[in-house]
């Protein structure tokens, strides 16, 4: 299947989620990331702000807060397809963005450099399990981690798991999948 098959099938999928299946798989997806030592570790962690059918991550954002870490999300820089990530200290410095996404207001957020990153919590619509991802084509990812020596974990429901993600030579996979378990019908 190409990416924009793959995308499509995904989306469909998570469309048919229950409520309580997404919440049950959420809930254990949270306790499996704050269980890591990535995490443990990490004095700033990067997280995106969910928006629609993604998993939910304001209880990252507010795990974060309550544990002392800096919790940075990202603004797209338009031209260059580049990301800016932003310390969020409360939802309310945020602003909504261009095509229904959330993001931190600069005028309100400090900017974090890339480096002083310490944990990437990385969204995607589709992965294997080898960690390669496809997010939603805007390359955002991929550019950003490039080169960037920076631990990456990513959340991801059974119905985003996929036997084969087509590989492009720009594709960077990340370093961990916590991936969500159905629960019995
Ligand atoms: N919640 C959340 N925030 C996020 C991401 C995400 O996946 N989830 N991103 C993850 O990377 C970045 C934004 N991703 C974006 C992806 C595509 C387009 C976009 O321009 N879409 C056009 C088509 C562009 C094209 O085909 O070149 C469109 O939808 O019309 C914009 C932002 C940063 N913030
Ligand atoms: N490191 C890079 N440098 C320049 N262009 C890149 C790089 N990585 C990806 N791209 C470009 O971005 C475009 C989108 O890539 P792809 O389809 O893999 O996006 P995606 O993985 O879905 O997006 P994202 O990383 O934002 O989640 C590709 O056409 C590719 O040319």
């Amino acid at each position: 299947m190409d990416k924009r098959s793959i995308r499509i099938t995904i989306k469909e999928k998570l469309q048919t989620l229950s409520k309580e299946e997404r919440l049950s798989q959420e809930s254990m997806l949270y306790s499996q990331l704050f269980e890591m030592p990535e995490w443990k570790k990490a004095e700033v962690a990067a997280c995106t702000i969910s928006v629609g059918n993604e998993l939910n991550t304001y209880p990252i954002f507010i795990r974060a807060w309550k544990e002392g870490k800096k919790i940075a999300a990202p603004v797209v820089k338009g031209s260059k397809k580049e990301l800016d990530f932003y310390i969020v200290n409360k939802m309310e410095d945020c602003r909504e963005a261009g095509f229904g996404l959330i993001e931190p207001d600069p005028s309100k957020c400090e900017y974090v450099s890339p480096e002083h990153i310490d944990l990437v919590i990385t969204p995607g619509l589709a992965f294997d399990k080898e960690g390669f991802r496809i997010g939603y084509g805007g390359g955002f990812f991929d550019r950003f981690l490039q080169g960037l020596p920076v631990s990456t974990v990513s959340l991801v429901f059974q119905e985003q798991l996929m036997e084969n993600i087509p590989r492009e030579s720009f594709d960077v996979p990340v370093n961990r999948l916590l991936i969500g378990k159905r629960a019995e019908e």
